[in-house]
């Protein structure tokens, strides 16, 4: 199943002393896709995180597709954003993903079971069973009941990583989840993640610098096209089109808007 679908994104930052553009011809997402977003540093793959995640506004023109409603609909984001609607894209932005950060990112004044149950709550599915099983897998249910300045760096990254499943999302974005971690730490946070994710079934796309890792998880590796003028292109091929070894998905046709 289609759950995302972007054409001819685009956007344009700006500050005082120069201008960086982003565009994204065309990239869509399957379920069990597992993308790795990989480009020098300041590359534009937290830009583009950021956008799909709902967290920046793109360009007017161009159009960002999202599977929405367990499946039953499929709303067009960018258009929300033309159209001002903070509300339903709150309500996207909370239900159709996952985000895990660099550095945990916890609310610090719930315990770990509190910050498992939130995302839950706000979609209106809390199960504390669920939570304290997704805990389990990640090797962080004797944690359960400590606030999150009481854990290491990488049992944060686990929990995080519970937070962004446990509400089972259709797509997670993880920016750079294992950059503040050492060299077996980074591993293990990377197996948890892309374990989870796929026997949830969700779409994983990760921001990295570090393509061994990534490739030794079997991501498809995107990168970024850095074109001269500091504008940068991110772009999938169809699946018919890309080089062999290029990913899951097969057939990665557009949703179409309902
Ligand atoms: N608030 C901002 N205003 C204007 N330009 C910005 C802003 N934040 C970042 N940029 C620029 O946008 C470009 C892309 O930044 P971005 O953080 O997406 O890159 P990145 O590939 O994730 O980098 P890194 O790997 O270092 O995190 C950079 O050239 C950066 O200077």
């Amino acid at each position: 199943m289609t759950v995302l679908s972007c054409r001819d994104l685009a956007v344009r930052r700006q500050s005082a002393d120069s201008t960086f553009s982003l565009s994204v011809p065309r990239l869509d997402l399957r379920t069990g896709d597992r993308l790795a977003l990989m480009g020098q540093s300041g590359s534009g793959k937290s830009t583009l995180i950021n956008i799909l995640a709902l967290a920046m506004r793109p360009d007017p023109q161009g159009s960002l597709l999202i599977r929405a409603e367990g499946g039953r609909k499929v709303v067009d984001a960018n258009a929300l954003w033309r159209k001002g609607r903070d509300d339903a894209l709150t309500r996207l932005r909370r239900s159709a993903f996952g985000y895990v950060q660099q550095v945990g990112c916890l609310l610090p004044f719930l315990t770990v079971e509190q910050n498992l149950t939130f995302t839950q709550t706000l979609n209106g599915r809390r199960s504390v069973q669920d939570a304290r099983a997704l805990a389990e897998r990640l090797g962080v249910a004797g944690v359960l009941k400590r606030r999150p300045d009481a854990l290491s760096v990488g049992q944060r990254q686990r929990v995080s990583i519970a937070r962004a499943l446990a509400h089972r999302p259709f797509i997670v974005l993880a920016d750079e989840p294992t950059a503040s971690l050492d060299r077996d730490n980074a591993a293990e946070v990377m197996r948890l993640l892309v374990e989870q994710a796929q026997e949830r079934g969700v779409a994983l796309v990760v921001a990295s610098h570090d393509l061994a890792l990534c490739e030794s998880f079997g991501f498809e590796i995107v990168p970024a096209q850095v074109l001269p003028g500091a504008q940068t292109v991110f772009h999938r091929e169809p699946a018919g089109r890309r080089p062999v070894g290029g990913g899951p998905s097969a057939r990665a046709e557009a949703p179409r808007v309902q």
